[in-house]
């Protein structure tokens, strides 16, 4: 089967620092794959590498059967690729649904930017649209309240709505649960795991509890390079990848799920 998302050779060094050091990566159609690592094992690089981001020295990206490698973010959102960032910027001035507006009248009812609704003409599939976005994401009874009075968590679900409106195939999430909350974090976590099967999902995070939870492809990045790339329970069991992130410390302790 052809992969949603993959990369070749991908590598990309900052002055004598090699980042990326010849990454492969596989994201097959429909899975949860997360990529995890130690601080400064190159996986938000890797992140900014394949969202078209930043250039790669060499290697190439390929979205479906697709190189992409020469395409910027905005082509490669065309598509069919979105993301959300660690720091995005909504803005204060607006309301959640007013935010997804945005998006949705930039991409078009249908995602994907084949059509660009007038502004600000009101169009029925368009409130349709914004309308289901929200409540995708859980964010319908919070629809009218400005973005600087949600929660951390809310700001999150919106973020993932603002990625959705675009009807990728592949939904790339940088740190989704960063600073998050147990409670808020569970909420994405059921969020995520509701989305239709036709949405690829790859993802980097810390919190290795919702690594295990979500995903069902892990690939772990060690001082720029693939170490592991497996199942949950694979990455589990590896000597490497425990000694990678804790030394000789104990398995127990990195993995409580
Ligand atoms: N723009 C940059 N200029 C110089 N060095 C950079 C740049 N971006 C990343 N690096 C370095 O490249 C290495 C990999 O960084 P990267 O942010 O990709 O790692 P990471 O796995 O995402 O780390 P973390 O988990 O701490 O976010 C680090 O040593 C980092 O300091």
């Amino acid at each position: 089967m052809t992969p949603a998302l993959s990369c070749h050779g991908l590598r990309r060094s900052f002055g004598a620092l090699r980042a990326v050091d010849d990454v492969d990566l596989t994201v097959e159609p429909g899975s949860r794959h997360a990529l995890i690592g130690p601080n400064g094992a190159g996986k938000s690089t890797v992140f900014r590498l394949l969202s078209g981001r930043m250039r790669p020295d060499a290697g190439t990206v390929r979205l479906a059967d697709r190189d992409v490698t020469r395409l910027s973010e905005v082509a490669r959102c065309r598509l069919g690729m979105s993301q959300t960032l660690q720091h995005a910027s909504l803005f204060a001035s607006l309301t959640a649904a007013e935010t997804v507006a945005l998006a949705v009248r930039r991409h078009g009812p249908a995602g994907g930017g084949a059509r660009i609704a007038p502004w600000p003409r009101r169009q029925p599939d368009v409130d349709a649209r914004i309308a289901e976005l929200l409540a995708d994401v859980g964010l319908a009874d919070v629809a009218a309240r400005p973005v600087p009075a949600l929660s951390h968590g809310e700001r999150k679900q919106l973020e993932v709505a603002l990625a959705l409106a675009c009807a990728p195939t592949v939904l790339m999430l940088d740190e989704p649960a960063a600073g998050m909350s147990p409670a808020e974090s569970a909420r994405l976590l059921a969020l995520l795991d509701d989305l239709p099967r036709d949405v690829t999902v790859l993802f980097v995070e810390h919190d290795l509890d919702l690594v295990f939870d979500l995903a069902d492809r892990v690939t772990v990045l060690h001082l720029g390079r693939v170490l592991h790339s497996g199942t949950p329970d694979e990455v589990r069991a590896s000597d490497a990848v425990r000694e990678a992130y804790l030394g000789t410390a104990r398995r127990e302790e990195l993995f409580t799920s």
